[in-house]
């Protein structure tokens, strides 16, 4: 394992936000699809997810937002063993993060601005106060002239739009995003990134799951989590806070 291990493993490391100590996912009795992962990301972070088709991007994500308990191992989000933490605990930690499904998952009979809403309802913002930051969001990302449309009426890139203005509308403390501009045109990927940029610039640490080269080179300060066949490469070890030493 990369470095981490033995005393030092399971300590919260400061200024971490998510913290991943020899993490392995397997579904059913199959081979691992994650295995070793062993990493932290610093509050206030921007990270790119990449790797190729099957290299377990998604399952990470899942591990990130909740979705998935790992099969081994140890994960620390805000600072609190997430892997042992009771179930019914976990509604008030996904509350702190916004996902960006690959598949969007909007609720199908809310009208796009009911969908973008819904997180500021949850976290009981009143209906006077969240009209204008809806409306904000939802011409933002170019659908203010589809504010009443249902899901099922909008085109896949328009219901990528709505997912992700419903992801940051509450200013998640993370924003997990899986192949977030994979149905839209480079124009509008450009202004999409440009939201989770003013989004991490006011504190949210952001990781973007693509493949789109173009994206990631237009965030200069952003990291890159690199994933292989289950496998984290980190080669320098630069992905542990504070790193570790290099080999004398
Ligand atoms: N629920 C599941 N049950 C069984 N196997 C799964 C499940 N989800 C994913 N896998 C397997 O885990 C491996 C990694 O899948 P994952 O979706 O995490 O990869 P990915 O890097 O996101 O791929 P892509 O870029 O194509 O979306 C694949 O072999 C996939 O078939």
């Amino acid at each position: 394992m990369a470095g981490g291990s033995g005393a030092e493993a399971g300590l919260n490391i400061p200024g971490s936000i998510v913290q991943f100590d020899n993490v392995g996912l397997r579904y059913g009795t199959g081979a691992e699809t994650l295995s070793d992962l062993s990493f932290s990301l610093r509050e206030g972070g921007f990270y790119f997810l990449t790797g190729p088709s099957g290299a377990g991007k998604t399952s990470l994500l899942r591990l990130l937002y909740l979705a998935q308990r790992p099969s081994r191992g140890l994960i620390r989000l805000f600072g609190e063993d997430i892997v042992t933490m009771p179930r019914k605990r976990l509604p008030g930690f996904r509350r702190r993060i916004g996902v960006v499904f690959q598949d969007f998952r909007l609720v199908p009979h809310l009208s796009a601005y009911d969908n973008v809403a819904l997180p500021l309802r949850v976290a009981g913002v009143e209906e006077h106060d969240l009209e204008t930051p809806v409306k904000e969001m939802l011409a933002w990302v170019g659908l203010g002239h589809r504010a009443s449309a249902r899901p099922a009426t909008l085109s896949g890139g328009e219901q990528q739009r709505v997912a992700i203005a419903r992801a940051v509308i509450a200013r998640p403390e993370l924003l997990v995003a899986d192949e977030p501009t994979g149905n839209v045109d480079p124009e509008m990927a450009k202004r999409l990134l440009h939201l989770f940029d003013s989004l991490n610039k006011l504190g949210t640490t952001i990781v973007v799951a693509t493949h789109d080269l173009h994206l990631i080179s237009s965030i200069g300060r952003a990291e890159m989590l690199r994933l292989d066949r289950g496998e984290l490469l980190d080669p320098t070890g630069a992905l542990r806070h504070p790193p570790r030493r290099a080999e004398p």
